[in-house]
C-alpha cells in the first residue's frame, strides 16, 4: 500500500481527528522505523553547542531565531529539509514550505508548560515524534477578560486540570498537524509524568490501533521535531569567512 508520504494532499482528510476542535490531523506511522533511526542518529550527531539546555528539556533550534522584525534565515540541514518538503506536499500549509524546526528532547518525567506558539509562526504546527510516546494536552485559555461574549465559559474556571479539555496520544513515528482554532484558541503542553493513563479525554485513541482506554503507558525518551513556517524573514546573506 502506498504511504501518505507518496499520496500527498489527496488523503490528509482521512486522518482528521473529528473528536478535536478544528483542525487536527494525526497520521500514525508517518515515517518508517529506519527513517526514525536515521533522524535520531542525525539529532545526536550534531556538535554539543547546538543543544540548549533548559531546566526541563534540551532543544536544538534550526532555521534561524524567529523575531518580530524578521528571522535571519539559515538553511535547514538536508535531513530536516526533506521532511519540511514532505509535510508541505500534504497541503496543510497553503503552499508554504516550513523553514524552521525545533528539536525537543524529553526524558521520562519531563514536559513543557502550557503555552501558545504565538504570532511569529504561520499558524500550522507539524510534529514528528521519535523514540517514545507522549500525551499532548490542550487547555482553554486562562483569560481574565470580563467581556461575556468573547470568553469561553470553560476558561473561567481556576485550575489547569479544569481547563484541560483533551489530549492527543503522539506515538513514535507519527505526524501531528494542528491548525485553525487548535492553534489560535487553545494552549498546549506536556505534563511532567513518567506514565500516562489513557482516559476518555484522549481524543485520538481510535486512530491508535494498538491502544485502548485504560492502558497505562510508560514514558521513554522522546524527541520531537516541531516543524513550522516563519513568514517574516530578513534577506541578509551570511557570508562568514568570505571576502
Ligand atoms: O514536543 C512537542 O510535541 C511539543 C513542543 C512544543 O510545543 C513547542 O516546541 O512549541
Ligand atoms: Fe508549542
Amino acid at each position: 500500500m502506498a504511504s501518505i508520504q507518496d499520496l500527498g494532499a489527496t488523503c490528509l482528510d482521512r486522518f482528521v481527528v473529528s473528536e478535536a476542535p478544528p483542525s487536527v490531523y494525526y497520521i500514525p506511522e508517518f515515517i518508517t522505523k529506519q527513517e526514525e533511526q536515521f533522524l535520531i542518529n542525525q539529532v545526536y550527531a550534531v556538535p554539543k553547542p547546538k543543544w540548549t539546555q533548559l531546566s526541563h528539556r534540551r532543544l536544538q533550534n534550526w532555521g534561524g531565531i524567529p523575531h518580530p522584525k524578521g528571522m535571519v534565515l539559515e538553511k535547514l540541514p538536508q535531513w530536516l529539509d526533506t521532511y519540511s518538503h514532505k509535510i508541505a506536499s500534504l497541503g496543510a500549509l497553503n503552499e508554504k514550505i516550513p523553514n524552521h524546526v525545533l528539536v525537543n528532547e524529553y526524558t521520562s518525567g519531563q514536559g513543557i508548560m502550557p503555552h501558545e506558539d504565538g504570532p511569529l509562526f504561520y499558524p500550522v504546527i507539524s510534529t514528528i515524534s521519535l523514540g517514545g510516546h507522549t500525551l499532548l494536552d490542550f487547555y482553554h485559555h486562562p483569560t481574565t477578560q470580563c467581556d461575556e461574549n468573547s470568553v469561553d465559559e470553560a476558561a473561567k474556571v481556576a485550575t489547569p486540570e479544569d481547563r484541560l479539555f483533551g489530549s492527543l496520544l503522539l506515538e513514535p513515528r507519527s505526524l501531528l498537524i494542528s491548525k485553525d482554532e487548535m492553534y489560535t484558541k487553545y494552549l498546549h503542553g506536556i505534563a511532567d509524568r513518567t506514565h500516562d493513563t489513557l482516559t476518555g479525554k484522549v481524543l485520538n485513541v481510535d486512530a491508535c490501533p494498538q491502544r485502548a482506554i485504560g492502558d497505562v503507558l510508560e514514558r521513554k525518551l522522546r524527541i520531537s521535531l516541531t516543524i513550522r513556517h516563519v513568514p517574516k524573514v530578513l534577506k541578509i546573506k551570511l557570508n562568514l569567512g568570505r571576502r
